[in-house]
C-alpha cells in the first residue's frame, strides 16, 4: 500500500512519519522532494527559491517526482510505502501559483508519475493560529517565507488536488496531540 502524508509546512508530517516508522518497521519511508540522489540536488536548488520562473520550479519538482516514482515507489508497490508529500503537493502548489492551467498540471503529473499515485492521502490540517505559532518557532525556508495566508491557501488546494487526481482523502485535525493523530492514521490504514 502506498500512502502519502500531506499538509502545509509545520503541519506535523515528519513527526507522524517518525511515529509510523515505529509501527511499520519494514515500511519504505520516503519523501518528496529529495528522496533520491538526483532528488537531493533538485531539492537544494528548488528550496533555495532561486528560480525566477514558476514553470521552472514546477518542472524541477516534477523531475524529482518522476525519479522518486521510478526508483522508490514503483519497485516497492507490494510493500507498505509511506511518503512525506506526493503528487498532491505538486498539484496543490502549482494550482496556487496560477501560471499553469489545471489540465496541464494534472497531465504533467500523470506524465511524471506514469499514473502511480498514493492509494490513500492523509491531510494534516492546521488552523491559522497554530500555523503562525509553529512558523514563529522555526527558521524559515524560501517557500515558508511566503507567509501564513499563502500556506493556508495551499491547504485548501491540497483538498482540491486530491479531487482532481481522484484520490481518497482522510483529513485529520493537525492541532490534536501527536499521539491522537498517529492513532487516527493507523485506524485508517488497518
Ligand atoms: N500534533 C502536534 N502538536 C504540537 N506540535 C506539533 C505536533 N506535530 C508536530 N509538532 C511540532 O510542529 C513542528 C513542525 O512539525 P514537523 O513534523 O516538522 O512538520 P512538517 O514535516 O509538516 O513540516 C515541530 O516543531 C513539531 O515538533
Ligand atoms: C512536493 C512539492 C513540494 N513543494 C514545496 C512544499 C514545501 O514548502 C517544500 C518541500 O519542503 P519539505 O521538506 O516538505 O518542507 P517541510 O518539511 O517544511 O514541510 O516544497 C512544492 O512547492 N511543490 C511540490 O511539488
Amino acid at each position: 500500500m502506498y500512502i502519502a502524508i500531506e499538509g502545509i509546512d509545520t503541519a506535523g508530517k515528519s513527526t507522524q512519519i517518525q511515529k509510523l516508522k515505529e509501527n511499520f518497521p519494514d515500511a519504505i519511508i520516503t519523501k518528496e522532494p529529495g528522496a533520491t540522489a538526483i532528488g537531493k540536488e533538485i531539492r537544494e536548488i528548488v528550496l533555495s527559491a532561486k528560480a525566477q520562473s514558476k514553470k521552472a520550479e514546477f518542472l524541477l519538482f516534477l523531475a524529482d517526482r518522476a525519479e522518486h516514482i521510478k526508483e522508490v515507489v514503483e519497485p516497492n508497490l507490494d510493500k507498505m510505502i509511506i511518503s512525506d508529500r506526493s503528487a498532491v503537493s505538486g498539484v496543490a502548489y502549482a494550482l496556487i501559483q496560477g501560471e499553469i492551467s489545471e489540465t496541464a498540471i494534472v497531465h504533467l503529473n500523470r506524465f511524471a508519475t506514469g499514473g502511480i499515485y498514493p492509494q490513500k492521502v492523509f491531510l494534516l490540517k492546521l488552523t491559522k493560529e497554530e500555523l503562525e505559532y509553529r512558523l514563529s518557532q522555526k527558521e524559515l525556508d524560501g517557500i515558508e517565507l511566503r507567509g501564513s495566508e499563502y500556506l493556508l491557501s495551499i491547504q485548501d488546494a491540497i483538498i482540491k488536488a486530491t479531487e482532481l487526481l481522484n484520490l481518497e482523502l482522510v483529513t485529520i485535525d493537525a492541532t490534536n496531540s501527536i499521539e491522537d493523530i498517529t492513532k487516527e492514521i493507523l485506524k485508517n490504514i488497518e
